[in-house]
């Protein structure tokens, strides 16, 4: 495919990686590709990578000598999931996901959650419109700084550290991220999510330049939770809630209950964005590779789906990313379900759906 004189053209680089990675990329390729044929308003043209823990395997590395400056030539990155049975997950990680992330300070990791037409929560009187959140993860310090060590190993006197890094400038562009993030939704709400009370050094530095940052945007009602309770207001008030914002750690434990409480991990999507837009961002659904399913066909390819519209999003295909997720929720309305939403669909079955459903919108 060649790029065309009238359409915005993209690069993307695709990385799927492990597990049920390779099963939803092709999935979403296959439905991002439908969709720039039918409107043809845009192109994509994806270069795949098959950096992946066999890659590790055979060579010893995630990530080829030069593979980051390969990466930094495309527009933007979609992703799989890294993790396999026979690699330690620390080294997977570390030698994929946080070794794009971090180099390409891709600092504002975004994970949307809402309950999608056609699914249901698991809370009771929950329905679509009840749970409708964005939470904002930290992605480039706290608990994931990779400070720390190991002495004395195998002695009883071994010791590990793990040390939380915050930084100033680290807590202010995320807190100036967020709070842009919930001033663009119709709630202007913001929860600080913080565990200040026992982690007396970072998380309090972080409460404080939340208290600086929240002054440059008046218009933005702000709260502050602790994680442990916010858990709680999370299952109890989902209504309560619009935008958060949390450290890396808190974030990654908080949006998979999120996603959860929103009907399935299969839904939700992540991307890692590096907002200067200085290096290309990176998507992914925001499951890991799921050796459990792996093969069995029945992976739900709607979090990459949901993932593909907010790369487009991204990209400035605005009305592209809202039609795809037009396109999924009448999949789902329909009854095409994959088993962990309570249906018998395959990934493949919910893909022709959706596929479908693309080939009925009107060219723009
Ligand atoms: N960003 C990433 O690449 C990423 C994210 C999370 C976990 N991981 C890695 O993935 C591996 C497995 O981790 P885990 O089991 O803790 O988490 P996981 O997200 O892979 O799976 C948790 C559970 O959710 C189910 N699930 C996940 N995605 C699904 C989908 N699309 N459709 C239906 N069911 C789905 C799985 O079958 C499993 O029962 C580990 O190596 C971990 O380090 C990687
Ligand atoms: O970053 C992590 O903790 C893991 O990759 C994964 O759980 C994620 O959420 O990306
Ligand atoms: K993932
Ligand atoms: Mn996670």
């Amino acid at each position: 495919m060649s790029p065309s004189a009238h359409n915005s053209f993209y690069s993307i680089a695709s990385i799927p990686a492990d597990g049920i990675g390779p099963e939803v990329i092709a999935a979403g390729i296959e439905t991002l590709q439908a969709l720039a044929q039918t409107l043809q308003t845009f192109e994509l043209q994806f270069h795949h990578y098959d950096w992946s823990s066999e890659t590790y395997r055979k060579t010893g590395k995630y990530i080829p000598d030069g593979g980051l400056d390969e990466l930094k030539k495309h527009d933007a990155i979609l992703f799989g999931a890294v993790g396999a049975p026979d690699v330690p997950d620390h080294i997977s990680l570390w030698g994929l996901r946080l070794a794009i992330c971090q180099p390409l300070q891709q600092y504002a990791n975004v994970r949307p959650t809402r309950i999608l037409r056609g699914t249901e929560s698991p809370l009771r009187r929950c329905e679509t419109g009840d749970l409708d959140w964005v939470i904002v993860r930290e992605n480039s310090e706290g608990e994931y700084a990779g400070q720390g060590g190991r002495s004395h190993r195998g002695f009883p006197w071994e010791i590990a550290t793990e040390t939380a890094i915050f930084s100033r400038h680290g807590v202010e562009r995320i807190m100036r991220f967020a709070f842009e993030t919930a001033q663009k939704r119709p709630r202007k709400h913001l929860t600080v999510v913080s565990k200040s009370n026992a982690q007396r050094n970072g998380m309090v530095l972080w409460d404080e330049v939340a208290v600086e940052i929240a002054r440059e945007f008046p218009d933005v009602q702000v709260d502050k939770m602790l994680v442990d309770a916010m858990t709680t207001r999370m299952v109890l008030k989902p209504k309560s809630i619009d935008t958060i914002v949390a450290s890396n750690l808190h974030a990654d434990i908080l949006s998979d209950l999120a996603a959860a409480l929103a009907g399935s991990i299969g839904i939700a999507p992540t991307s890692n964005l590096d907002p200067t837009r200085q290096h290309p961002s990176m998507f992914e659904p925001i499951h890991g590779s799921a050796f459990d399913i792996t093969g069995k066909g029945v992976a739900n390819p709607v979090a990459t789906f949901w993932t593909a519209a907010e790369m487009l999003d991204w990209l400035g295909e605005k009305d592209a990313a809202r039609q795809l997720m037009q396109c999924v929720e009448t999949v789902c309305e329909s009854g095409t379900l994959t088993p962990d939403l309570g249906g018998m669909a395959t990934t493949k079955d919910v893909t022709a759906a959706v596929v479908a459903e693309i080939r009925k919108l009107p060219r723009s």
